[in-house]
């Protein structure tokens, strides 16, 4: 039937199922290794961390007062108790069984001697000599951290697959690490393509432009904890492509350009003949000219040329590919839903990324689209602090509407 393998007459696929589709395609290839903690952060947890003891380990004071047992003051209705003080425990300190009708002067973080299990306050206590007037009402319990509050011994405290902070990292130190299983970083071979691409620096002939996906590329990567090996530009030779292609080690092959559809791109016969190419073009824009395939055993994914278009693909379906084979958690990035600052009119079919900065405009953030539009402007994603995600069924946006977006702070 004419047209039926026509692939302009293919519906394209859609973000979530070219997602799938990459997700079921691969596993983490990411060794591990033992790291001091101190070179923890932002390191992927290779395995569980289970807690070795409990945090707090001890019951504790959490304010500078007096532990007493409750049940001296509990059921007096008015009128100060007489507790004579006892002793003294500060923090560090190990101190024996509470003496019964006594109270001891204690300090925050000390351990509650067995048999008290309530703090008054230094601010809410009067001493008359040694002994302390303890007013009526304390709750029983108040001021005290129990063993384990925090968290329990044998509770998991950090989880596989979780890219460490310094939270994670403290949390790690205060149950007794003193380094972790992490795994090794990702190895991402990084190449840039086209005849008029040149290295930042390097004089601009007629025609030609710098190099900004390979440098914009290589910040995300290594934003996701890769180690980037750079193969360089090459120009648009199916021989070229080949010997490059061909001849590099990585866990993962991400190229950028020559992935449309004019006789000047090669990536994907080149991809095709080396490996195979498992979908091209997606319902995305930008981005929708992008290939993911394999070269021998070597995962690969091929971006667009635009800068915007290299991107948007990259936060689509290169994040969670990265975050896939380097054993991270696949996570969707946080969207929230903010008013739209602006009309924009569009054709459904695709999800579309639009570049916004987000602004306070009294009760409500509003997002404004920023700088020139267009796949290939880079002004524009320098200065957006979000990309508005607008969903493949929608129609036009207005003014007021409610819109998606995808904070970029903290997302590489
Ligand atoms: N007939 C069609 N033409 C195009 C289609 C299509 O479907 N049919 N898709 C368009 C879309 S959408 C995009 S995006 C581009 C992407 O095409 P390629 O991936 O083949 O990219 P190139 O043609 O190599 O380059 C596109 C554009 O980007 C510039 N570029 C390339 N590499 C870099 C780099 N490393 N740094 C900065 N800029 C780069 C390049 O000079 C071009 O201007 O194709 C449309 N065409
Ligand atoms: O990916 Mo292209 O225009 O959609 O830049």
């Amino acid at each position: 039937m004419p047209g039926a393998t026509d692939c302009f007459a293919t519906p394209l696929l859609s973000v979530d199922q070219a997602r799938d589709r990459l997700l079921r395609s691969v596993a983490c290839v990411a060794g591990v290794e033992m790291v001091a903690l101190d070179a923890a952060d932002a390191r992927i947890l290779a395995g569980d961390l289970v807690a070795a003891h409990s945090l707090p380990p001890f019951a504790q004071a959490a304010m500078d007062g007096y532990a007493l047992d409750h049940r001296d003051v509990a059921g007096v209705p008015a009128g100060l108790v007489r507790l004579p003080l006892s002793g003294r425990v500060a923090a560090g300190d190990a101190p024996g069984p509470l003496t019964p009708g006594t109270a001891v002067r204690i300090f925050t973080g000390a351990p509650l001697p067995q048999g008290a299990d309530t703090v008054l306050m230094q601010e809410d206590a009067a001493l008359d000599g040694d002994v302390l007037l303890a007013p009526p009402g304390l709750a029983a319990g108040r001021h005290c951290r129990a063993v384990g509050e925090d968290i329990a011994a044998g509770a998991v405290a950090l989880a596989a697959g979780q890219r460490l902070t310094p939270a994670a990292v403290a949390l790690a130190a205060a149950l007794g690490e003193q380094a972790l299983v992490v795994r090794a970083p990702l190895t991402v071979a990084l190449l840039s393509t086209g005849n008029e691409v040149r290295p930042a620096g390097a004089p601009l002939p007629p025609g030609a432009i710098h190099d900004a996906n390979g440098p914009l590329l290589a910040a995300l990567l290594r934003r996701l904890g890769c180690r980037v090996v750079r193969a360089g530009i090459v120009g648009d030779s199916r021989d070229a492509l080949k010997a490059t292609l061909s001849g590099l080690r990585a866990d993962l092959i991400l190229s950028s350009g020559g992935v449309s559809a004019g006789e000047e791109d090669h990536v994907k016969a080149v991809v095709a003949d080396l490996g195979g190419i498992d979908f091209w073009r997606l319902a995305l824009k930008p981005g929708k000219p992008l290939a993911f395939g394999n070269i021998g055993v070597t995962p690969f994914l091929g971006l667009p040329g635009n800068p915007f278009a290299a991107f948007a693909a990259f936060l689509a379906l290169g994040r969670p590919l990265v975050q896939r084979l380097a054993g991270e958690t696949v996570t969707d990035p946080p969207r929230i839903t903010v008013r739209c600052g602006f009309s924009h009119a569009r054709a459904p079919g695709k999800r579309e990324y639009l570049r916004v900065t987000l602004r306070q405009e009294g009760a409500e953030t509003v997002a404004h689209q920023v700088g020139a539009g267009g796949s290939a402007a880079l002004s524009s994603l320098a200065q957006a602090d979000a990309v508005a995600e607008v969903e493949d069924a929608r129609d036009s946006l207005r003014p007021g509407d409610p819109l998606t977006v995808i904070p970029l702070h903290g997302l590489f």
